[in-house]
């Protein structure tokens, strides 16, 4: 994927089974983007500082080479650190204005809007590049996140000029209504690093964008 591009498609998000492990990290990853992922999120919440380091910059890598582009969760100093694409920032992650001085004007900065449409309203007049909403299904990553109805991506795709991405718990089976109500990203964890040929789900996943 460009730089630039529309950010439409498979937002891969890597699962903390596949971080805890630097080769089938890369395995995983490359199978990901393989299969046809478009943004893959380094999501990592037990590495060490130096490993989540040495982690994001191996992908920053993979991702360069294959065409796809690097989002670091949680943590802009990091995601500035490596050079990374951009950043996802979650309720207690950080400022949209702080990661954009910190990132630069191209930087992509994501932020977490739950079931919020007046957090997305804000994150988009803070200067955010898209705006997540979720989790709507069962999640077997984020069980505890809160629950968010389709409806909220129809009135967000009616009333923000950002692309929408949505998360939590989405298959190959059940996204397309998520689609069809305004999302333009679909970000998957376990269904794609959870798989056991996780190209072949990347697959499945990135067709519904055909
Ligand atoms: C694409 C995307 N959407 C939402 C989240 C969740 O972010 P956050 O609320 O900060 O929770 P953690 O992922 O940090 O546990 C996300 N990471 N990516
Ligand atoms: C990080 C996050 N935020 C809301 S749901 C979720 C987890 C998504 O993982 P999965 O695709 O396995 O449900
Ligand atoms: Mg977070």
């Amino acid at each position: 994927m460009n730089a630039g591009a529309p950010l439409r498609g498979l937002y891969a998000i890597t699962s903390q089974a596949v971080c805890d492990d630097p080769i089938r990290l890369d395995a995983a990853v490359r199978a990901a983007i393989g299969g046809g992922a478009v943004l893959l999120q380094y999501r990592d919440k037990l590495a060490s500082p130096a490993q989540k380091r040495a982690n994001a910059a191996h992908l920053l890598g993979i991702c360069r080479q294959m065409g796809a582009r690097l989002i670091v969760n949680d943590d802009m100093q990091l995601a500035a650190e490596i050079g990374a694409d951009g950043v996802h920032l979650g309720q207690s992650d950080g400022a949209v204005a702080a990661a954009r001085a910190l990132l630069g004007p191209a930087a992509l900065i994501g932020v977490s809007c739950s079931g919020s449409l007046d957090r997305a309203q804000a994150a988009q007049d803070q200067g955010a590049d898209y705006v997540a909403f979720g989790r709507f299904f069962d999640s077997r990553t984020k069980p505890q996140a809160p629950q968010a109805a389709i409806e909220v991506l129809v009135q967000a795709r009616r009333q923000l000029r950002l692309p929408i991405c949505a998360i939590g718990g989405l298959t190959p089976d059940n996204a397309a209504p998520l689609l069809e109500a305004g999302a333009s990203l679909i970000a998957a964890v376990d269904g794609v690093f959870g798989a056991d040929d996780i190209a072949a789900a990347a697959q499945r996943y990135a067709r519904l964008f055909d």
